[in-house]
């Protein structure tokens, strides 16, 4: 029998379908600069390293450079707007709750290590009833690191009462890749996510095109890891 396992999510495009809400919110914040609003399609991929870069490169795309003060202020109106209308169209991706239940029964043990903030992750899984799957739900504020430093996963999965060697991570952009590379952990690609790269570049260990799939592929990545 394989060892118990700890199955670490990625939040944003992987768990959950943020990107209406996210870019709904990083356009008001850029109208209220006069900037004009980005379109969901190509902005989605803006997502993946926190907040703050999420502004910065909506600016840059709109050809505009902002010094600290400035990009602190559209921070507080995003953040602002964002809490308030976090669930508004932000919903799991198809054959999610299948897949966690799937995973639960196997005796996997679930977290979350995301580079949103820890306090609008879970008020966002809360409001999704998905809250109480999970051992732990860390940030980049948690720790004071992001992803891809190792330091946030590795604490993630001590959280979570789990062991980094038989973790596996989940998610759908580099960040992700790189974190679990960097904490030497085998990592699965999600194909339905939000990233400037194509996520079969960044050569996860396992790609998939549906959470449907999530369990088969953690099962033979576990095989595979306990036959080293
Ligand atoms: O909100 C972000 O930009 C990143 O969030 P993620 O790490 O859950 O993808
Ligand atoms: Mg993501």
């Amino acid at each position: 029998m394989s060892p118990p396992r700890t199955v670490v999510f990625d939040l944003d495009g992987t768990l959950v379908d943020t990107a209406p809400d996210l870019i709904a919110a990083l356009n008001f914040a850029l109208d209220r600069e006069g900037v004009p609003p980005l379109p969901l399609k190509s902005a989605r991929n803006l997502i993946g390293a926190g907040a703050r870069k999420l502004i910065e490169r909506g600016l840059e795309v709109e050809g505009r450079v902002m010094g600290v003060e400035d990009v602190n202020r559209l921070m507080k109106d995003f953040i602002d707007y964002y809490a308030a209308h976090i669930a508004d169209a932000s919903r799991p991706f198809e054959g999610l709750e299948a897949a966690l239940d799937e995973l639960a029964a196997q005796g996997c043990r679930l977290a979350v290590c995301t580079n949103k903030l820890e306090w609008l992750s879970k008020r966002l899984l809360d409001q999704l009833g998905l809250s109480g799957r999970f051992s732990a739900i860390c940030g980049a504020d948690t720790f004071g690191v992001s992803k891809p430093d190792p330091i946030i996963l590795q604490q993630t999965v001590a959280r979570a009462g789990g062991h980094i060697a038989t973790t596996i991570m989940v998610g759908d952009a580099g960040p992700d890749v790189g974190v679990a590379r960097r904490a030497g952990v085998p990592v699965i690609g999600v194909e339905f996510g939000y990233t400037d790269v194509p996520i079969a570049e960044l050569k996860p260990d396992r790609l998939i095109g549906h959470m449907r799939d999530l369990p088969a592929a953690v099962e033979s990545l576990s095989k595979v890891a306990s036959r080293t």
